[in-house]
């Protein structure tokens, strides 16, 4: 379990994160919601001690996070880091000679799976791709969570469609993934927890499936609630 508690984040005077909580399982989808610039990419580098927190906590499995958590977990980015002049088969076997959870038959059934080809070059994959590939390199190691930044921001429907099937294939199965949208449409469907934030505060967490069966309504009716309020 990825547990966030208490966390503050200030970057110079201004604060961004106002004391968030939240937990996130393994096993089930959690997607932190919210406009643009309320605090979701600076919880995932939180997370993943890529910035520096000024008060709070931020636990993985129990553990604070240490360099061997990065075999546990992994951060996607919304920008792909890989060379441009790359290709997809470079890419690969630069995952494996950096990590020793990379799993090779898994990243060649993900390119299977987004019919992609291995001898294809970087800088020359449309939006859409890019953004698969970065996923491939994300979802091909074998760690307990995956958390991704915006993966259906700025692609098409065919594309995001594609995206939203990995979610609920074996590929993405047993493991726990955090992902932020502002844009929930695509995979209100998808997800087990949503945490709505705001300004850089939590203003509520709640079970999909609890609220879907006990109240009779969905992500998008709590956040029209919430962000309305
Ligand atoms: N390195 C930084 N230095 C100063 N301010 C920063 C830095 N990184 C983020 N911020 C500010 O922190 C706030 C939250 O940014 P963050 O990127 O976490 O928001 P977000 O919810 O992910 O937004 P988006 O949906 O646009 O990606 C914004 O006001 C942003 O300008």
């Amino acid at each position: 379990m990825i547990e966030v508690k208490n966390v503050t984040k200030k970057f110079g005077k201004k604060t961004v994160l106002k004391g968030v909580s939240f937990t996130a399982e393994k096993g089930k989808i959690t997607c932190l919601i919210g406009i643009n610039g309320v605090g979701k990419t600076t919880i995932m580098k939180a997370i993943m001690a890529l910035t520096p927190i000024n008060s709070g906590e931020i636990l993985i499995n129990g553990e604070k996070i240490h360099k061997g958590s990065y075999e546990k977990i992994t951060f996607i980015p919304d920008t792909i880091t890989m060379l441009p002049n790359m290709t997809i088969k470079d890419a690969f076997t630069f995952m494996a000679d950096f990590y020793d959870c990379w799993n090779p038959k898994r990243a060649d059934e993900l390119l299977q799976f987004f019919r992609l080809q291995e001898s294809d070059r970087i800088s020359e994959l449309s939006k859409g791709n890019t953004a698969k590939v970065n996923l491939i390199l994300g979802l091909a190691l074998d760690v307990d969570f995956i958390l991704m930044d915006e993966p259906f921001s700025g692609i098409d429907i065919f594309s995001r469609e594609q995206i939203a099937d990995v979610f609920t294939s074996h590929l993405i199965e047993g493991r726990g993934v955090i992902i932020t949208t502002h844009e929930i449409n695509d995979i209100e469907h998808l997800i087990d927890k949503a945490v709505l934030l705001d300004n850089g505060v939590v203003l509520k967490e709640f079970d999909t499936e609890e609220v879907r069966e006990n109240e009779g309504k969905s992500v998008i009716d709590v956040m029209r609630e919430v962000f309305r309020a």
